[in-house]
C-alpha cells in the first residue's frame, strides 16, 4: 500500500481557542440569524446615529480586507438596544469571501451574502478608550450591513477606488474626500440585535451586534476589486 502524506493544516477559527480563551465563550459571533426565532422589536427606542463627514480618514490594509479609521473625529450612536449610553465610531471595515455569495460573516436562515460591512463603535459614556471598552460586555456596538451584488455603491466606491494603493498588509492611504458613513447603511433601518463578540481574535465578548435586515447593493466590479486584493487576507 502506498503511504499518503497526511498533513492537516491547523489554522483558522478552530485553533483560536488555544490562544484566545474568550473564543470558547457563550456569546460568540458570528451567528446564523434564524428569523423565525427572532422576537419582534418590542418597545425599543429608535436607533439614532450622527457621523462627521468632512474629516481626513485613512484606509488601512490590516491583512484581511480593508479598514477605514475615523481618527477620533466626532460621531454618535445611541438608542435601540444601547440603553442610555452613547457610542462613538472607531473604524469600519468589510469582510468578503473568496467567491461571490460567500463573504458575509453572519448568515440569515443559513444564507450567506457576498460581503458584510462592520461599523465599530465604543461606549464613550462608560469608558475612556476603545481598547478599554473592547474588554467590557457593554463596551462595543457594531452595525452590520449585509452586502449583495446589484447596483454600484457610490459612497463605498470612495474607498474601493483606493484599494490598488494598499495592496500589502500594513499599507495605509489617507484621503479627505467628504464621506458620510450613514450613506453606507440601508434605507430601511429594521435590524436584528444580540449580545455577541468580536468575530476575529481576541474574540472578546464585548459587542452588542446590530445587524440590519435589508442588504445594501454593491456592483459585481466592486466585489471583484475587493476580491482581487483580499482573497482571505492574501493579496493577490
Ligand atoms: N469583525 S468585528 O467587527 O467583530 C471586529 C471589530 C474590531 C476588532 C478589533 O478592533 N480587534 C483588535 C482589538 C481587539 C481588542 C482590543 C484592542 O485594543 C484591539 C476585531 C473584530
Ligand atoms: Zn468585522
Amino acid at each position: 500500500p502506498y503511504l499518503v502524506p497526511v498533513v492537516i493544516l491547523i489554522v483558522g477559527p478552530a485553533t483560536w481557542v488555544e490562544k484566545f480563551p474568550e473564543a470558547r465563550g457563550t456569546r460568540q459571533s458570528p451567528v446564523d440569524i434564524v428569523t423565525s426565532r427572532a422576537s419582534s422589536g418590542g418597545s425599543a427606542p429608535p436607533l439614532v446615529w450622527r457621523y462627521s463627514v468632512n474629516h481626513p480618514r485613512s484606509v488601512v490594509n490590516p491583512g484581511y480586507c480593508w479598514r477605514v479609521d475615523e481618527n477620533g473625529y466626532d460621531s454618535e450612536l445611541r438608542g435601540g438596544p444601547l440603553g442610555s449610553d452613547v457610542y462613538k465610531l472607531q473604524q469600519w471595515h468589510c469582510h468578503w469571501g473568496s467567491v461571490n455569495g460567500e463573504g458575509s460573516e453572519h448568515t440569515v436562515d443559513g444564507r450567506a451574502f457576498s460581503g458584510e460591512l462592520h461599523l465599530v463603535h465604543w461606549n464613550t459614556s462608560k469608558y475612556n478608550s476603545f481598547t478599554e471598552a473592547a474588554g467590557q460586555p457593554d463596551g462595543l456596538a457594531v452595525l452590520g450591513v449585509l452586502l449583495m451584488v446589484g447596483s454600484k455603491h457610490d459612497e463605498l466606491d470612495k474607498v474601493v477606488r483606493l484599494l490598488p494603493y494598499i495592496q500589502h498588509k500594513g499599507d495605509k492611504v489617507t484621503f479627505s474626500e467628504p464621506l458620510n458613513p450613514a450613506n453606507l447603511l440601508p434605507k430601511r433601518i429594521a435590524y436584528w440585535t444580540y449580545p455577541g463578540s468580536l468575530t476575529t481574535p481576541p474574540c472578546t465578548e464585548s459587542v452588542t451586534w446590530i445587524l440590519f435586515k435589508e442588504p445594501v447593493q454593491v456592483s459585481a466590479e466592486q466585489v471583484r476589486l475587493n476580491l482581487c486584493y483580499y482573497v482571505n487576507g492574501k493579496n493577490v
